[in-house]
């Protein structure tokens, strides 16, 4: 059995593959399939990116390069190795590599925190939307898949890697080498997904003669090691820290005595006469200690290149000798690596403060940084926050070294590395003068991500003024003057905020106060931005935080708003507004929710449609099939259900919900305690709940 990692295909956020069109826009996800936006890797975007020094990885990436023209070698080529020791830089130079050559079929840079590119979801239609770019031989045979499966995005990963990849590339039999390069597996959520990931692609060339080759680069973290274990012997595989240290230090000296010559000669240049450094500054033995120090990480020498480099701290020799007063650890495990690596930087901007003072300085606005699910501007960040942009700008001028800060206020900062995050809340250094309490501060994001859309959600916040107006026919600048970054933002993060913090939520406190004045304003936002199957996760996550004490009434709201949106799903995605028509005039009468909004049903409607008094036994259906469902079953802690047509597992993630009026025959069935699973032969399976349960719904 194979895991089942549909994503929602509702396209809004994401780029699309349109046929014929090398550009990424909003349509309608039935006759297009949705790619993840900036995950491929872009000459243009990625030109400041590091690429490996030429000096250095010469060896290892002669063996890539052997190995992705091996006629008889393995498809997969994983790498892995620790956090900073160089896996991106590789995998950017390897991509530029056979771009230049004009062999780069596709990529796909992972990245934790931001968006679709953290997720498998749309991982392979992202690729198939590369080899049409590069292939465009490939493009009728694409489309026919899409043409007989407009869902195609939502199904298996299995279905997805066959339709729009494999086929394709073997229908056209592609004879030239193509290599697909995977940056960090290890940034994409959900294990199961790694692992299929990692079974589908060895076994690609079974189902495709075609020249594919697949680079992969990870941490080495468990269910990576495991995906890999489980198709043993069908890749090849090399691991950074089993290379020579000698070789390691040799590269990375290489790439210190190229930077540091660079920021001595920009020094220089600008200097008085008398001031200059040395010109052989800082001289070969300091490099060698530098790099002995840095070995393996090269996210050391960057960063203390940065560091020195700062025109913030005016003097290179100053700020290296700051590094190298932290010599001492360099015999330490990889934790004092990542200590030695930011604690000047850290420890410099807190220099002649209380320590009150340093922290608050720090604190103030640093933390966010890191702890967003997804990053934003300065401007967007002072929002948030309720600060001056200016202010954050400025405080931001001395963190250069660690965070990449673009020149425009409206472009996203980001930490330069995810090893700074690692160490920052680290759980082992809660006695260490930085060491940040996560779960203090994702409490403030979450009460300014609630305040923020207390404020500003609001009935029609778009103006479309008709109810039936569809989201396809919004324009992009209509929602983006709406709905701002910050406020975008709240409305999808603020439950993965109150998640982190670990709180627990009650009747009366703030979630549920929320929920009760604006949950429909939140819906139709998350309508408009084509997020409402999200919706129905956050709604699971917010139940699994409910305290068994004191939150009855948040607890039926809860429930009933997540009934609400399962029924009502496919009409509010498609034209947000009805949230305040069909989908609260046509829920039950005893509904919760329907009776917190009767004020909000519309003014013209003088007499309501007769409703059902009750919820009925339909609680979902799920789609994700092609064919006739053959076989149901539930697992032993009916959590999970299989369903077989080719024995995909529909788990219970609410991504792959979509309402369909349940009108065709029942093929086959199976039961958990109150609930059945029907599968019909239109390839969908319907849940049925015979008796009301929260621990089953949950
Ligand atoms: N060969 C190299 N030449 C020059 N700079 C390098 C090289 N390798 C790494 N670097 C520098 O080190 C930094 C960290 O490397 P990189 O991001 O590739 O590490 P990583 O192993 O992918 O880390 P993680 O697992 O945390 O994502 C890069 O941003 C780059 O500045």
């Amino acid at each position: 059995m194979t895991t089942n990692s549909v994503g929602t295909a509702h396209a809004e956020g994401h780029g699309t593959i349109h046929i014929g069109d090398n550009h990424n826009y909003r349509s309608d996800w039935r006759l297009s399939v949705p790619t993840a936006h900036d995950a491929a890797f872009d000459p243009f975007a990625e030109q400041h990116n590091a690429r490996c020094h030429p000096d250095t990885r010469t060896e290892l990436l002669c063996q890539i390069r052997e190995c992705a023209h091996n006629p008889h070698g393995e498809i997969i080529f994983w790498l892995n190795g620790m956090a900073g020791t160089g896996k991106s830089t590789i995998s950017r130079t390897v991509a530029t590599m056979f771009a230049d050559n004009g062999l780069l079929g596709a990529s796909f840079f992972f990245k934790r925190g931001e968006g679709d590119r953290g997720k498998a979801a749309l991982f392979f239609p992202t690729i198939a939307s590369q080899l049409i770019r590069k292939i465009p031989a490939l493009e009728p045979y694409v489309r026919e898949a899409i043409d007989a499966d407009g869902a195609i995005a939502t199904k298996s990963l299995r279905d997805q890697l066959e339709k729009l990849i494999l086929q394709p590339l073997d229908r056209i039999g592609q004879a030239m080498v193509i290599l697909v390069v995977v940056d960090a597996l290890d940034e994409c959520d959900g294990n199961n997904d790694v692992k299929t990931i990692i079974s589908l692609l060895a076994q690609a060339n079974v189902l495709c003669p075609a020249r594919l080759k697949v680079f992969i680069t990870s941490r080495p973290e468990l269910p990576i090691r495991l995906g890999f274990k489980n198709v043993q012997g069908r890749y090849e595989n090399l691991a950074l820290h089993q290379i020579p240290e000698p070789i390691v230090e040799r590269d990375i000296s290489a790439f210190l005595r190229y930077e540091l010559a660079r920021i001595r000669n920009e020094y220089n240049s600008e200097a008085l006469k008398g001031l200059e450094l040395l010109s052989d500054w800082p001289g070969e033995p300091v490099i060698q200690t530098l790099a002995q120090m840095a070995v393996p990480l090269f996210i050391f020498a960057a960063t203390v290149c940065r560091f020195v480099g700062d025109p913030v701290w005016s003097d290179p020799a100053d700020q290296l000798e700051k590094v190298l007063q932290y010599q001492t650890n360099t015999h330490g495990s990889e934790l004092d690596k990542l200590d030695t690596t930011y604690l000047p930087v850290l420890s410099q901007l807190t220099v002649g403060g209380t320590d009150l003072q340093k922290a608050a300085y720090w604190l103030s606005f640093g933390i966010p940084i890191i702890l967003l699910a997804q990053p934003l501007s300065v401007s967007s960040l002072a929002r948030l926050l309720n600060i001056s942009p200016r202010g954050v700008s400025r405080r931001l001028n001395s963190l250069h070294s660690v965070l990449s800060i673009p020149s425009k206020a409206d472009s996203p900062v980001r930490p330069f590395h995810l090893s700074f995050r690692d160490f920052l809340v680290d759980p082992t250094k809660r006695a260490a003068e930085f060491w940040i309490d996560e779960i203090k501060y994702h409490k403030t994001l979450t009460n300014r991500c609630i305040q923020l859309m207390s404020q500003h959600l609001r009935r029609d916040i778009c103006s479309l003024q008709m109810p039936g107006k569809r989201r396809s026919e919004v324009d992009q600048q209509t929602i983006d003057a709406a709905l701002p970054p910050e406020i975008q933002y709240a409305c999808r993060y603020w439950v993965y905020h109150w998640k982190e913090s670990e709180r627990l939520i009650r009747d009366g406190d703030l979630v549920d106060q929320f929920l009760k004045r604006h949950l429909l304003h939140w819906l139709e936002v998350m309508g408009l931005l084509g997020w409402v199957s999200e919706s129905i996760s956050m709604v699971n996550d917010l139940l699994g935080l409910l305290d068994v004490q004191g939150s009855d009434k948040v607890s039926a709201f809860l429930l009933d708003t997540r009934r609400v949106i399962r029924s009502h799903c496919s009409i509010i995605d498609m034209s947000p507004l009805q949230v305040y028509h069909s989908a609260i005039v046509f829920t039950p009468e005893q509904s919760v929710v329907r009776s917190t909004f009767q004020h909000q049903f519309p003014a013209w409607l003088a007499l309501p449609p007769g409703v059902d008094l009750d919820w009925d036994a339909c609680i979902q259906t799920l789609e994700g099939h092609s064919n006739w469902v053959s076989t149901v079953a539930f697992s032993h802690d009916s959590k999970t259900l299989a369903s077989g047509e080719d024995n995909t597992w529909i788990t219970w993630d609410s991504h792959n919900f979509l309402w369909l009026p349940p009108t065709y025959r029942p093929g086959y069935s199976d039961i958990t305690a109150s609930i059945v699973a029907i599968g019909y032969p239109s390839g969908r399976v319907l849940l049925l709940a015979f008796s009301f349960s929260h621990d089953l719904l949950t």
